[in-house]
C-alpha cells in the first residue's frame, strides 16, 4: 500500500445510488454478444500515411479486450473510431448493431466514456465537478450530479475529501481515478481507455490495474484498452490484439493462445521470450503433487537434521526453515530459524507454485491449504515438467 493510491476501490452494491448496471445500448447486457465490430476497417490519413489496414476484430460485451503494439501501430486510431473521434476511409465500425456513422456523434459519446493518458481533466475544475460534468450536461442537477459523483469518488477509492482539490493537486495515481470516475459518471455501457496508466510509475500502476479488474468485476463494462505494454494486456485482457505495423492485426486471441502459440515471428517477439514463464499463470496446478517433507514444531526440541526441515506452528503453518547440518539445541525458537519464501496456496497457479520453489532457500517451494497449513513441498523441476506436458497435451 502506497499512500492514497493504493486505497482500494469499495464498489459497495448495497448503496443503491450508484448505478452498476449498463445503460444507453438497448438492455442487459448479453453474454457473448459482440457489442463492437469493426468490419474490414482502413484508415487512410490525408497525408497518406495509412494507420489501420483492412482490419476485422470484434470486442465481446462485459469483457476487457486489450489493443497492444509497438507505437505507431494504430491502436489510438483505431479506438477513436469507436467514438467517432476517427471517421474510417472504409469498412464499418458499429457499436451495439448499429453503424457509429449512423449515429449522432453528441448522443454515441454519452454511453462511451473514454478515459486517457494523464487523465485529461479540467485543471479549472474542482475533482468532483470534473467528475460532475457529463451528467449535467446530460441535464441532472447540479445537486444531484455532484452527490453522484461522491459515490463515484468512493468506487474508484478515492477519500470523500479529495472531492474538493483541483486536479494539480492530486498525484497522478488520484488524476487517473478521477479519470475513470468522470468516465463512469454517465453510467456508459462501454468504456475506452487509451493508456490511462502509463505516465504514472510501475508500483502505483500496478494497483491501478489491480483495481481496474476489482472495478470490472463489479461493473461488467465492456472496455477496449489500449496500450504498448505486453504485460499489462496480459494481465488486464480476457482477449488481446496485438497490432503492428501500418494497422495489421498479427493475432488476437486469449492471453494463455497468445503464450502458448504466438501466430508468427511478429508476435514471437513481442511477447518475449520469457512467455513461457508467464503463461504459467494461466496453468492450474491441481496436477500438481506436493512430497512430504520432515517438519519441526516451534517449542519442540530442535532434532539433528542432515536435510532441510519445515518448522511449522501449532496450526502447521509455515514458520521458516531449519538447514540441513543443524545440531540438536534446545527448544526451536522462530529466530534461529532461516526466512522462508512464498507460499502456494493449493489449487492456486503454476507461476505461484515456481515462486514459492525458486524463493524458498531449501529449494522446495512450500505449498498450503486454505487454512495456510503445510499440505508439502515442489521443486522448480516438478512445475516445470508439469508445464511441459500442458504444453504437450494443447
Ligand atoms: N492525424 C494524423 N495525420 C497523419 N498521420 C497520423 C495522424 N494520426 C496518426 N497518424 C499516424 O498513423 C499511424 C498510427 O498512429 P496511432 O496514433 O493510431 O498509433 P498508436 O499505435 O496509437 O501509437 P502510439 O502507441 O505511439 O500512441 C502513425 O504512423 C501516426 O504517425
Amino acid at each position: 500500500m502506497v499512500g492514497a493510491d493504493h486505497a482500494s476501490i469499495s464498489a459497495d452494491r448495497g448503496k443503491g445510488t450508484v448505478r452498476l448496471g449498463s445503460a444507453g445500448f438497448g438492455g442487459p447486457a448479453r453474454e457473448g454478444a459482440r457489442l463492437i465490430e469493426f468490419q474490414s476497417v482502413r484508415k487512410q490519413y490525408p497525408n497518406g500515411t495509412v494507420a489501420v489496414e483492412e482490419l476485422s476484430l470484434s470486442v465481446e460485451t462485459g469483457t476487457i479486450t486489450v489493443l497492444v503494439g509497438p507505437s505507431g501501430c494504430g491502436k489510438t486510431t483505431l479506438m477513436r473510431m469507436v467514438n467517432r473521434m476517427i471517421d474510417p476511409s472504409s469498412g464499418t465500425v458499429s457499436v451495439d448493431g448499429t453503424d457509429v456513422r449512423d449515429r449522432d456523434p453528441a448522443q454515441l459519446r454519452r454511453n462511451i466514456g473514454y478515459v486517457i493518458q494523464q487523465a485529461g481533466l479540467f485543471p479549472h475544475r474542482t475533482v468532483l465537478d470534473n467528475i460532475a460534468t457529463v451528467p449535467m450536461l446530460a441535464g441532472q442537477t447540479r445537486r444531484a450530479a455532484r452527490e453522484h459523483s461522491r459515490e463515484l469518488l468512493d468506487l474508484v477509492g478515492l477519500p470523500a475529501d479529495l472531492g474538493k482539490r483541483y486536479p494539480a493537486q492530486l498525484s497522478g495515481g488520484q488524476q487517473q481515478r478521477v479519470g475513470v470516475a468522470r468516465a463512469l459518471a454517465a453510467d456508459p455501457p462501454v468504456l475506452l481507455m487509451d493508456e490511462p496508466f502509463s505516465a504514472v510509475d510501475p508500483v502505483v500502476r500496478e494497483g491501478l490495474q489491480d483495481e481496474l479488474l476489482r472495478l470490472q468485476d463489479e461493473l461488467d463494462k465492456t472496455v477496449l484498452f489500449v496500450t504498448h505494454d505486453i504485460d499489462e494486456a496480459i494481465k488486464l485482457g480476457e482477449k488481446v490484439a496485438v497490432l503492428r505495423q501500418g494497422g495489421h492485426l498479427a493475432q488476437y486471441a486469449p492471453p494463455d493462445d497468445l503464450l502458448a502459440s504466438p501466430a508468427d515471428d511478429f508476435v514471437t517477439s513481442f511477447v518475449g521470450r520469457d512467455r513461457g514463464y508467464r503463461r504459467l499463470s494461466f496453468v492450474d496446478s491441481a496436477r500438481l503433487r506436493p512430497k512430504p517433507v520432515p517438519t519441526v514444531r516451534l517449542g519442540e526440541e530442535v532434532p539433528s537434521t542432515d536435510q532441510w526441515r519445515l518448522a511449522v506452528d501449532e496450526g502447521d503453518r509455515p514458520r521458516g526453515w531449519l538447514p540441513p547440518g543443524t545440531d540438536s539445541d534446545g527448544d526451536l525458537a522462530e529466530h534461529t530459524l532461516v526466512a522462508g519464501g512464498s507460499l502456494h496456496v493449493e489449487q492456486g497457479n503454476l507461476r505461484g507454485a515456481l515462486d514459492a520453489a525458486l524463493s524458498a532457500p531449501s529449494g522446495l517451494g512450500v505449498v498450503v491449504n486454505a487454512d495456510g497449513g503445510a499440505v508439502g513441498v515442489v521443486t522448480a523441476d516438478e512445475v516445470l515438467s508439469l508445464l511441459d506436458d500442458h504444453r504437450a497435451a494443447t
